[in-house]
């Protein structure tokens, strides 16, 4: 599908020449069928190191499958993963975490008859050394404005905190990729405001590259560099929000849903 909008590419940003530095995470011709359906139809993508990148399309585009294969929940049918400059499609799911690729799911994934602080020690274990980890923990627990509820047990926090919780576990494994799946889903107008804020200082501050499948067109707005459109498991449209928001064929595919 063309475009006559030189800010909106119908092709991603591939590096052909093979330097790849700048680049945390390319796919190449990457492909996922479940039995008949293919999910994920021989994407090209492209994300840089520290850039925050969200991922929009209609209910069924892929979105969810695109990032389970980066994270090895789900094995590619056909095609390439490499991260910074690794080819890492046949890696482990575990293995690719211990390298910095981190992913944080549409339900909070936390321990919820433990405490915030127990939460916290958990992924700690696999990279702090035992005496770091009450500093590590306090730190990170008061950077996610936790600190008042280490002892609380988790299922007894709000949605928002909880969020946030799984936020800083995830950061805990100082990852260089991070990857979320609609984190602002059933929260308010302001632990919305908090999350965006948060997500664009990891993206800002810490340096780590984020991709963020989300439906809220205005929380897209408030934190994504640029936007990839998946419609039917491939790249639809790549480029800025508004030249994204623009396009009249965008608007089509989302006809019929409710935003
Ligand atoms: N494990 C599976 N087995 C069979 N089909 C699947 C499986 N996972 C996903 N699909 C199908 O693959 C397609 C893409 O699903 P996916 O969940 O990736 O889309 P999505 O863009 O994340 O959708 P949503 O916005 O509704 O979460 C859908 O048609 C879905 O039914």
């Amino acid at each position: 599908m063309g475009t006559s909008d030189p800010t909106v590419r119908t092709t991603p940003a591939v590096d052909e020449t093979g330097d790849e530095s700048s680049q945390i995470l390319q796919t190449r011709g990457l492909c996922k069928a479940f039995g008949g359906l293919t999910a994920t139809d021989d994407v090209d993508f492209g994300l840089e190191k520290g850039e925050l990148r969200c991922l929009i399309g209609p209910n069924g585009a892929g979105k969810s499958t695109f990032l389970n294969l980066v994270t090895g929940q789900l094995e590619p049918t056909a095609g390439k993963i490499y991260y910074d400059g690794h080819d890492i499609t046949e890696m482990p799911s575990h293995e690719r975490v211990g390298r910095g690729i981190s992913m944080k799911f549409q339900v909070p994934s936390i321990y919820e008859g433990l405490s915030v602080a127990q939460n916290v020690r958990i992924p700690l274990q696999q990279v702090a050394d035992g005496d770091e980890f009450e500093s590590r923990i306090r730190e990170i627990l008061d950077r996610f404005d936790l600190l008042a509820e280490r002892q609380t047990v988790a299922s007894a926090l709000s949605h928002g905190q909880q969020q946030r919780l799984e936020i800083g576990m995830a950061m805990a494994l100082e990852p260089k990729l991070m990857l979320l799946d609609e984190p602002v889903a059933g929260l308010s107008v302001e632990e919305t405001a908090e999350i965006a804020e948060l997500l664009r200082e990891i993206a800002e501050d810490d340096g780590v590259a984020l991709v963020v499948i989300e439906h809220d067109i205005d929380f897209v707005e408030s934190i994504a560099d640029r936007v990839t459109v998946l419609d039917q498991g491939s790249i639809f449209r790549e480029g800025s929000i508004e030249a994204v928001k623009a396009d009249p064929e965008v608007k089509r595919i989302y006809l019929g849903e409710e935003r």
